[in-house]
């Protein structure tokens, strides 16, 4: 790259992009010494329970929308199109199943970490084993996140780049440790304004430089961008509106639905009911969030006709094209690369301060707590603080690891999500709507489950399967210019049919986007097969409050009597007959027989059963 295409920072833009980790660092600060300080565990990891919908579901956006995506999905669009943006079909069912069926229950067990779960519905040991997944998901997804902003900054402005991992690495774990759940929440929300505003100034800037709204739309018309409801059902097919639009769903579920960050903040509500509102409110947000980013890309593509910019980059990926082309637009406007830069700084933040606070979080209730149950509350925050500070460090560590990728980050952090969030969720889903289902067959679900997952993701690097290669680039404007041009283009777009992959390359070309519901089936497929072989377990065995009626719900035109016979189908929260169990088993009777529903405090027997089962072990 040239020394006239480096694009500089002017002192006002490191003056905001300081302000930010400046104000970042502050609302830590506020949140450490206000309030009760930070003194117990429920305040640190908890927020005290005490959050409303607003700043909870402005979070729940912030954690799962990093660098990753703020770079990712403009590199997507402007290399594939527009397919990516049907992901947005599976919010819908990605939002509203968490809202009705996970946090219906997991809210009533008024857990701090999700794997208690596993352990009230299977045993200790399925608990560890999701922990343990969620550990290795998350350090590696932070990695990514840490990785990614300062990567692209490096490729296009020389910003130090291990500078910038130091500095956001250095900050978030400062105002983490400092401040704890209120504090990444209340970050979050300012974090997500900035994210916003940032994207919106890219826009706004790149469609006015690009001869506006109606230039930006012939040449992506012209660029054939805009991709049309792509109905092929074949599984290999990278991005087609049922691997985004069901495969995405599996996604969703598997981080809005069971994952740690997210379900740490519904249980950091005040209420259900303000739990499940923020998951509606979420929403919105979450499509804001998807279309600025796809239209960043069409405004990009507008711009460059799809060219690759080999000439001006050091690097031929297209995530480092998407900051080049945002130096672009706003080089010469002074403070707003400073804005962007702090909008992508905000985005890697957010999501890094939610995974440092749940990894803290699932490492104290899961790994040290049931070790050492007689630790005092302000050495369990300490050990809490100090958690905070290795998982700094570590995610430091991965982030060297994750240059040594070459695929868009967006792709490496989505295949994550996929291999080990799929099989995590299956044992979610194996757990509540199916009440047979023992720990034995969780076990080796959640082992079938990730073998297959580390198969197909592993052979899919290795195979480098086709997938669908990029389109052409190139806007009729450039090809009319030349007909050669024309000619190499249609002759590129001539052999462009894939080459059909057979037998075991075809499961290897299986579209990434499909890993979450793969997994999830196996998992599930594999958990009821040993469970049934190995006895399954009888409904009254199972812990009150860890069941989802779903097929009560899905059969609810069933007769009573019908439903009764098949077992599992009484609704949540009906009063159980009566029934002793002897034993370390976790099954006690409901006392006062009242409906769960009624209750939105924590169930008394499971709490008597969790700690009988504790001192028993
Ligand atoms: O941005 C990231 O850090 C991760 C990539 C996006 C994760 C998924 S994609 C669907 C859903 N919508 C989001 O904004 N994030 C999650
Ligand atoms: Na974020």
């Amino acid at each position: 790259m040239d020394p006239s295409d480096q694009k500089h920072f002017t002192a006002v833009d490191y003056v905001i992009f300081a302000a930010l980790l400046a104000a970042s660092v502050g609302i830590g600060l506020y949140h450490a010494l206000s309030g009760g300080r930070q003194r117990t565990t429920q305040e640190f990891l908890m927020a005290d329970r005490s959050m409303s919908c607003l700043p909870v579901s402005l979070s729940l956006i912030a954690s799962f929308q990093s660098a990753v995506a703020i770079i990712g999905v403009p590199a997507e669009i402007y290399t594939h199109g527009t397919q990516y943006w049907f992901i947005g079909c599976a919010y819908f069912l990605g939002l509203l199943i968490p809202a009705h069926v996970f946090i219906p229950v997991l809210y009533k067990l008024r857990l701090s970490s999700v794997y208690e779960y596993l352990e009230l519905r299977f045993s200790k040991a399925v608990r560890i084993c999701g922990t343990l997944a969620f550990i290795f998901q998350t350090v590696i997804y932070m990695g990514i996140c840490v990785y990614t902003p300062a990567f692209a900054l490096n490729a296009v402005t020389g910003f130090e780049l291990w500078a910038a991992v130091l500095a956001t690495g250095l900050v978030c774990t400062l105002y983490t440790t400092m401040g704890g759940l209120k504090a990444v929440i209340w970050t979050d929300v300012f974090q997500t304004v900035v994210m916003f505003a940032g994207q919106l100034a890219v826009i706004v800037v790149g469609v006015h430089q690009t001869g506006g709204v109606s230039e930006v739309w012939r040449k992506v018309q012209e660029g054939n961008r805009l991709a049309a409801l792509d109905l092929n059902p074949d599984p290999t097919e990278r991005h087609t509106f049922w691997t985004l639009g069901v495969g995405g769903v599996f996604l969703m579920l598997s981080l809005y639905g069971v994952n740690q960050a997210q379900v740490q903040r519904y249980l950091s509500a005040r209420t259900e009911k303000e739990a499940v509102r923020s998951c509606y409110m979420a929403f919105p947000s979450l499509q804001l969030s998807l279309a600025l980013g796809c239209v960043m890309g069409l405004v990009m593509f507008a711009r460059y006709c799809g060219e690759d910019l080999a000439d001006k980059l050091p690097t031929s990926s297209r995530d480092a094209m998407v900051l080049y082309f945002v130096m672009d637009m706003l080089q010469g406007l002074p403070g707003l690369p400073g804005l962007f830069v702090a909008c992508l700084f905000s985005a890697a933040l957010s999501t890094i301060s939610s995974a440092f606070n749940s990894l803290a979080t699932v490492t104290m209730e899961d790994l040290v707590k049931p070790h050492f149950p007689a630790m005092t509350e302000a050495r369990a925050t300490l050990l809490s603080k100090v958690l905070a500070m290795c998982y700094g460090l570590l995610c430091l560590a991965m982030a060297y690891l994750t240059h040594l990728m070459d695929d868009s980050v967006l792709q490496v952090a989505l295949k994550i999500f996929g291999m080990v969030g799929g099989p995590v969720l299956g044992l979610f889903c194996l757990g509540m709507f199916f009440p047979w289902a023992n720990s034995t067959g969780a076990l080796a679900g959640l082992g079938a489950g990730l073998a297959l997952s580390f198969w197909v993701g592993i052979g899919s690097l290795l195979t480098r399967s086709a997938g669908t290669r990029p389109l052409p680039p190139g806007c009729r404007a450039a090809l009319l210019s030349d007909n050669t041009t024309s000619a190499i283009h249609t002759a590129a777009l001539g052999n462009f049919t894939l080459s059909r992959p057979s037998g075991l390359n075809r499961f290897y070309s299986l579209s990434y986007m499909w890993y979450s519901a793969f997994n999830c089936f196996t998992v599930i497929l594999t958990g009821l097969i040993i469970s049934f072989l190995t006895g399954p377990m009888k409904e009254e065995d199972v812990t009150p409050g860890t069941i989802y009626p779903l097929f009560g719900k899905l059969l609810c035109f069933l007769p009573e009597h019908l439903k009764e016979k098949l077992c599992c189908l009484t609704p949540l929260g009906q009063p159980r007959p009566p029934q002793h169990k002897e034993g370390n088993g976790l099954a006690l009777p409901q006392e006062d027989g009242t409906s769960q529903e009624e209750t939105d405090t924590f169930l008394p027997e499971v709490q008597t059963a969790l700690v009988e089962h504790e001192t028993t072990v």
